[in-house]
């Protein structure tokens, strides 16, 4: 993977700023060195941030892991693996803990995010289902999660598979008669499966494993999934049908959809009411994509003959269920991903991806950002910081009182409109709104959210240019409607606060205030003068600056004509003291200044 690009939007520990006079660093835990990649000229904050190898971020690991994955995370972090843990300890050891991996077994409670306190940076699931993971409250504390998607399906395929075996002949039934001393050959006769009607509810990885499997065993395997893709249905020789027909014609029935509110419950009353009469039932997707009380009835009633369970909706479950009791229900303890195979490839797998994301990687199996390939990233590098600092800048001209509320981005690019992935500059031009107004950190996980939150509806916008697209893009801009300004000169033609950018031999510049012409590179802060274009005003302002060491990196003059109106945008190193600022308004020339930090 690339280098580290995406820290800054990811290391957001904190919801809430310090108020020390650090607050505009980046959030990162006290313990925590954190290195720079910006050229120098561009080092006005750390925005691409890794963390250093003399000081470990700390993984807890809070459920069973293969070794192979433990050991790629001890060659990064301290890792702490406390298993069993209750709730409330959860919760108290989280607030040490940059990231947290768990597989099915823990719940990841919006509490859990709260008592974080931020700290925690990423959640690692070791394997697919996030069911237990609130996701809602990781993007709103800036927590990415990833899972571990591929490592299990051949597992998860294959135990669905022996569960259907094994129910239609009866297996763990016969052994446990057996067992305890009897010998019924006619009360096991089973039933075979070759030329029967398979439906597949979620044609995914393990729907799809799981199909291919059933044809070898000569069933006719029908699917349903409203998001699969047809060609690979086809590819395998499965249909893709509704699913009142998957569940109306099918002689046995595999689930493998994810839980979530559409699905839970899935098989309920009404639906039980539409199966062929003994219908046999293999669950390896989630217990509550079944309504386990319905099932009892639709057993007890024989429309379900038989069904083979491996998840459920409480896991364990009550001993005393109904339906674990059941003599035709056929059952493990969430096993699909069990197999040794399986396991090793799930901790390799989710350890390369904790990993990665708390050195600032997204990983590819990000569940709740958006994944940026890291060639992508590297071309889009200038241009985030670029983002973000014309995000600062357009908030800081808004006058006092004013509710940023309709934002319009305007992206300038040769290149077509699918070849730019704006998420990453919506992002961070979001960040830059935001975070100079209020207490909040915003990354690339909770932007979206967090505009959202705070009423402010951003639009983008693309104006293709004609040309080489060399580049990935000529300029930004950003407006902001319905608000007034503390910079008269800020408010364009058509009423908003308007300023635009472009990158410069890799550095961002400013290049419009308003419908001013400016061109400052964006490092340091900036000092906006509108002034009334004369001989001498430069060398006044930069004396008045001089006079107090504050270094002037970079000047500019945009003017409307000759000795009319002028924008002066002065570049400075060092933030000059009230009373120089107060001596630079009082230039008689001068007829309103801005000072914005970067
Ligand atoms: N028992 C186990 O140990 C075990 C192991 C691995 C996976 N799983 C579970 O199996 C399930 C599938 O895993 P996967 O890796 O194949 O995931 P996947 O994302 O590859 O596939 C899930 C499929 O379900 C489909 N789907 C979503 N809503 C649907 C709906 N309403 N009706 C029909 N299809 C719908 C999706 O389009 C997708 O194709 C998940 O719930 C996962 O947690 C369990
Ligand atoms: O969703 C999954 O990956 C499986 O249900 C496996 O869960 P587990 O990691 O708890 O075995």
């Amino acid at each position: 993977m690339a280098a580290s690009a995406y820290s800054s939007l990811l290391s957001t520990p904190s919801l809430k700023k310090p108020s020390s006079a650090l607050s505009w660093k980046l959030p990162l835990s006290p313990a925590f060195n954190v290195s720079v990649s910006l050229p120098r000229r561009a080092r006005s904050r750390p925005l691409f941030v890794v963390f250093a190898m003399d000081a470990k971020p700390t993984v807890l690991v809070a459920e069973k892991l293969g070794e192979a994955g433990l050991n790629l995370l001890k060659g990064f972090a301290n890792v702490d693996c406390s298993y069993n843990l209750s709730p409330e300890e959860l919760c108290t050891k989280i607030s040490l803990c940059d990231a947290l991996i768990v597989r099915s077994g823990t719940k990841v409670s919006r509490e859990v995010f709260e008592s974080s306190a931020g700290r925690l940076k990423v959640v690692g699931r070791a394997g697919v289902g996030i069911d237990n993971v609130d996701l809602a409250a990781a993007t709103e504390h800036g927590c990415l999660v990833v899972n571990a998607p591929t490592a299990n399906t051949v597992a998860a395929a294959e135990h669905g598979i022996a569960l259907l075996t094994a129910m239609a002949r009866n297996v763990a039934q016969a052994d446990a008669s057996i067992k305890s001393g009897k010998w019924q050959r006619n009360k096991y006769v089973g039933v075979s499966l070759v030329g029967k009607t398979l439906a597949v509810l979620g044609f995914g990885k393990v729907g799809s494993e799981v199909a291919r499997r059933a044809k070898g065993l000569g069933m006719h395997v029908i699917a349903h999934d409203p998001y699969a893709p047809a060609d690979r249905a086809r590819a395998i020789g499965v249909e893709l049908v509704n699913f009142d027909e998957a569940i109306g014609t099918a002689d046995f029935i595999s689930l493998h959809m994810p839980l979530t509110p559409s699905t839970a419950k899935i098989l309920n009353d009404e639906n039980f009411a539409k199966m062929k009469k003994g219908v046999r039932i293999v669950n390896v997707a989630r217990g509550g994509v079944i309504d386990e009380d319905a099932l009892v009835k639709a057993l007890d009633a024989g429309i379900v003959a038989q069904a083979a369970l491996d998840v459920f909706t409480v896991e364990p479950p009550p001993k005393d269920s109904k339906l674990i009791q059941h003599e035709n229900v056929t059952v493990t303890p969430h096993l699909g991903a069990s197999t040794m195979e399986a396991q090793e490839g799930v901790a390799i797998e989710i350890a390369e991806a904790v990993v990665g994301a708390l050195k600032g990687e997204l990983a590819a199996t990000a569940v709740n950002a958006p994944m940026v390939p890291a060639e992508v990233l590297t071309e889009l590098k200038p241009y985030v910081v670029l983002a973000e600092k014309l995000g600062r800048l357009a908030v800081q001209l808004v006058a006092g009182g004013s509710g940023v509320k309709s934002v319009k981005v305007t992206y300038a690019s040769a290149r077509a409109p699918d070849d730019l992935d704006t998420r990453l500059l919506r992002a961070m031009i979001t960040k830059g709104l935001i975070e100079p107004i209020s207490s909040v950190f915003v990354n690339l996980v909770n932007a979206d959210f967090t505009a959202k939150q705070r009423g402010i509806r951003l639009s983008e916008e693309r104006v293709i240019l004609d040309g080489s697209p060399e580049s990935p893009l000529e300029f930004i801009q950003v407006q902001i409607a319905n608000v007034e300004s503390r910079f008269a000169s800020a408010i364009s033609d058509s009423g908003e606060i308007k300023v635009e950018g472009r990158v410069k031999d890799g550095v961002p510049h400013l290049t419009r205030v308003g419908s001013f012409e400016v061109d400052v590179s964006l490092e340091g802060s900036i000092i906006l003068c509108r002034q009334v274009d004369q001989p001498g005003m430069i060398g006044k302002v930069g004396s008045i600056l001089g006079e107090e060491n504050v270094n002037v990196s970079f000047m500019s003059v945009g003017r409307i004509a000759p000795r009319k109106q002028a924008i002066m945008a002065i570049g400075v190193d060092e933030q000059p003291s009230k009373e120089s600022l107060k001596r630079i308004g009082g230039v008689p020339a001068v007829e309103e200044f801005v000072f914005l930090k970067l």
